[in-house]
Parts: structure tokens; C-alpha cells; sequence
């Protein structure tokens, strides 16, 4: 038996197509959405990433804004890039790109987005409301594992997922997500302490594997028939390596790859918050 597989792009695309007529409306009523990236420094991966999600924005429409800073960049100079896009007009969402260099301090760097611009939905104002339950710019990676798993009709209502990874752009926030009255999920957030995580896998009916450890997943672990979501992603001498041990497709019903599965929707969910920032923009000079 090999497993359904939870196509990233194919599902990527057809949110682009519903995108691209939203900002097609934005456009027509005056505003065009402007995604803007701060980025620090040389690393292939982030200039990779960032590279991506510019292209995205010209697929669907929305103008985009660059600042790339060098890897010895002072905070001064990220805070001024940060500033300009906060006064900037046409930039209606932006992200600093993550990881950082280590000399600057992270934490502050998402505080000093302002919050309705915050395309990745990551300041703490951001995610505040979302654990209060109001309305706020979800994380981008979380929305898209939850898109995936309800474009395949994987049933979350109920479920118990296991989450493997505690980091802010999943780990963490991906419970939230899965534990609201819509979503309905039980959630066991696993990492480098959890005693048996074998166990904890095995009892899954969905795994969202985002710990960045390569073939962490082994298919002993994982339950006749579970969905495994593999997110974590390790730059290789082979390549990029997921965090699912490839054997895993033989024991699961349902995978989704990495690359190929959740990455091209975290860029989605990017470009939707930013869309989304737009129409709320214009619902404020109608309302
Ligand atoms: N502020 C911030 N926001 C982020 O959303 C953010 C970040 N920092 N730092 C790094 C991580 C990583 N991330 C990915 C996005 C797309 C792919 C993606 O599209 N991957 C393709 C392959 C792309 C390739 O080959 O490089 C795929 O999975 O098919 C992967 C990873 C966003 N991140």
C-alpha cells in the first residue's frame, strides 16, 4: 500500500487563482496589495525563500518591496528598514525573514512590525489574539497544514494530532489553531524532552512532523493509515531532507512531502494575509 499524497503546489495553485481575482477587485477599487521582505545577510536558504515569494507576488498580482541588508548589519539599520516599511504606503504586509543573523535580537524585531501589517502573523500582538480566540493574521505554515489536511478531506473534528517541534512559526502556534472549536482536534506537542516519541507518533491519526531533524519519522512509529504532514526541512549534502523517512508512504494513508507540500503554502497564506490586509484596508474607507 503506498500512501494518497498531499499535493503542496497543486493546492498552492488554486489558491493563487482565487487570489489573483481578489487583488484584481483590490486593484479596481484603488489599492494594490505590496508584500515586503527585510532580509539580513547571505544564507542560500533565506535568499532562496525570498526569492520565492517575490515571484509569487507577481503571479498573483501584488506589488512587491525588497530590503536586503548585509549580514553584519547593525540593529539600527534593521529597525530604519523596519520603520520605512511601517510609513510605507504601497507595503500593505511585510516579514522580516527568519533566522536571523545572531548579533540581532529577533523578539524585537517582530515587536517593531506593526501588527496590521504583519503578514506572517507573528507579533505578539498577532498571536496574543489568537490565543485569546478574536480575530487576528494567522501564522502562515499552521494555516496552510490546516488547508492541506481539509483540501483532502482528512477528518480534523476529533482527531488526535501530534505535533513534533516547538518552534514559533509552527510548533507552537499549530495547537492553537487545531484546538479551536472550528478545527476541534486533540494535540500533543512533542519535542527534544518528550520521553517517548515513539509513543506519542503512534497514537496519531495526524503527525505534523516540524522539528528540522532529517528522517526523524520512521515508519515504525506511525499508525496504519495516519496522515503524516512532514514540515521540518534540513539543507543536505543529498539535498533537502525531510523530517518523514521516505518507508513512511508505505504504513500512511495520506503523506505530504517536503519539498512539494507545505512550503509553496506557507507562500500562499503569506500572500493571503496580505491580501487580507488590503481588504480590510479598503472595509475601513467604506465602513
Ligand atoms: N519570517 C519568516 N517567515 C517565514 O514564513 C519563514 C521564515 N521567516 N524563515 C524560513 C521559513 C521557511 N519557509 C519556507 C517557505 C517556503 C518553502 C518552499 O516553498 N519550499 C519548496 C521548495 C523550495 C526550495 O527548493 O528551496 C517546497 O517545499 O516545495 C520552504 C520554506 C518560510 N519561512
Amino acid at each position: 500500500m503506498t500512501a494518497i499524497r498531499l499535493d503542496g503546489k497543486l493546492t498552492r495553485d488554486e489558491i493563487f487563482t482565487d487570489l489573483h481575482a481578489r487583488v484584481a477587485r483590490l486593484r479596481e477599487a484603488g489599492i494594490t496589495p505590496g508584500l515586503g521582505t527585510v532580509l539580513v545577510g547571505d544564507d542560500p536558504g533565506s535568499q532562496s525563500y525570498v526569492k520565492g515569494k517575490h515571484s509569487d507576488c507577481a503571479k498573483v498580482g501584488i506589488a512587491s518591496i525588497r530590503k536586503d541588508l548585509p549580514a553584519d548589519a547593525t540593529a539600527e539599520q534593521l529597525n530604519t528598514a523596519i520603520d520605512d516599511l511601517n510609513a510605507d504606503p504601497a507595503c500593505t504586509g511585510y516579514i522580516v525573514q527568519l533566522p536571523l543573523p545572531k548579533h540581532l535580537d529577533e523578539n524585537a524585531a517582530l515587536e517593531r512590525i506593526l501588527p496590521e501589517k504583519d503578514a506572517d502573523g507573528l507579533h505578539p500582538i498577532n498571536l496574543g489574539r489568537l490565543v485569546l480566540g478574536k480575530d487576528s493574521t494567522l501564522p502562515c505554515t499552521p494555516r496552510g497544514v490546516i488547508h492541506l489536511l481539509r483540501r483532502y478531506d482528512i477528518e480534523l473534528n476529533g482527531a488526535h494530532v501530534t505535533v513534533v517541534g516547538r518552534g514559533v512559526t509552527i510548533g507552537r502556534p499549530i495547537g492553537l489553531l487545531l484546538t479551536r472549536r472550528s478545527e476541534n482536534a486533540t494535540v500533543t506537542l512533542c519535542h527534544t524532552g518528550t520521553r517517548d516519541l515513539a509513543a506519542e507518533v503512534k497514537r496519531a491519526d495526524i503527525v505534523v512532523a516540524a522539528a528540522g531533524v532529517p528522517h526523524l519519522i520512521t515508519p515504525d512509529m506511525v499508525k496504519p493509515g495516519a496522515a503524516v504532514v512532514d514540515v521540518g526541512v534540513s539543507r543536505t549534502d543529498a539535498g533537502l531532507t525531510g523530517d518523514v523517512h521516505p518507508d513512511v508512504w508505505e504504513v500512511a494513508g495520506a503523506v505530504s512531502p517536503n519539498p512539494g507540500g507545505v512550503g509553496p503554502l506557507t507562500r500562499a497564506f503569506l500572500l493571503a494575509n496580505v491580501v487580507e490586509r488590503a481588504e480590510a484596508q479598503l472595509a475601513d474607507r467604506e465602513g
